[in-house]
């Protein structure tokens, strides 16, 4: 379970998530919504201590990221799937990611297999098309077996197939009573995966609810999602 609490984060003047409180459960797939600059990409951040908050915090089971003991076994993230190094072969990252983080690679040959990249072991990730990257960043995410994972923009890139496939993954491991938050601008696609949303523009709160009550009735997730932010800037 994540817990966003009270959370600020500026840079300079500005800031780019502004009070900010909302709770991930456990069992479903959380859809991360906002327009572009709204304060997604921030929030994950500050929740991977990547980013220190200027007030109010984030947690993982309760504590900061920081002080989880063998994160990458409780915590999988893709943020930026092209932010891996070119010159490693695919199979070679995971295994390095692995001994890093003291994890057994043992299920590194399965999870190649699960996304689809099995022959593509031996090859160097700076030759991978985006979608390659992605399905190569969400095997490093599921690679300590995490009860949650955080998925910033992990459509990008992926072909129909890898969508549709993307989605089935996602349902399973929300079945398994996984704590699953995905920011996606796609919403057709949001609208047939995630269970709850939070949407969020400015670095605010607008919605925290399960989908089918933010969908406006006779309205797709699209259109109530442009009306909300538009009622959000007036
Ligand atoms: N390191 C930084 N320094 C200065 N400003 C930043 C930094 N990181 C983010 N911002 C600003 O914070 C705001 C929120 O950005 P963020 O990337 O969190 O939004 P987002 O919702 O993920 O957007 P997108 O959908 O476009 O990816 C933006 O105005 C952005 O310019």
């Amino acid at each position: 379970m994540i817990e966003v609490i009270g959370l600020t984060k500026r840079f300079g003047g500005s800031a780019a998530v502004d009070d900010l409180s909302f709770t991930v459960t456990p069992g479903k797939i959380t859809g991360f919504l906002g327009p572009n600059g709204a304060g997604k990409t921030t929030t994950l951040r500050v929740i991977l201590g990547l980013d220190r908050p200027t007030s109010g915090l984030a947690t993982v089971h309760g504590v900061p990221y920081a002080r989880l003991k063998r994160p990458l076994t409780h915590v999988g993230a893709v943020l930026d799937a092209t932010a891996v190094q070119g010159g490693r072969r695919a199979e070679e990252h995971l295994r390095w990611l692995a001994r890093t983080n003291g994890i057994s690679p043992a299920r590194i040959g399965g999870l190649m297999e699960l996304v689809g990249l099995a022959g593509a072991g031996r090859k160097r990730v700076g030759g991978f098309s985006l979608g390659m990257k992605q399905r190569l960043a969400l095997a490093a995410a599921l690679l300590g077996d995490p009860e949650v994972l955080l998925l910033d923009e992990p459509l990008n890139g992926l072909d129909p197939e890898g969508i549709r496939w993307l989605r089935g993954l996602l349902k399973s491991l929300a079945a398994e009573g996984r704590t699953v938050l995905v920011s996606s601008h796609l919403m057709h696609e949001m609208a047939v995966t995630a269970d709850h949303l939070v949407v969020i523009a400015g670095g605010r709160l607008l919605a925290d609810m399960e989908i089918g009550r933010f969908v406006r009735p006779g309205m797709s997730l699209e259109e109530t999602f442009m009306r909300v932010i538009e009622g959000s800037t007036a």
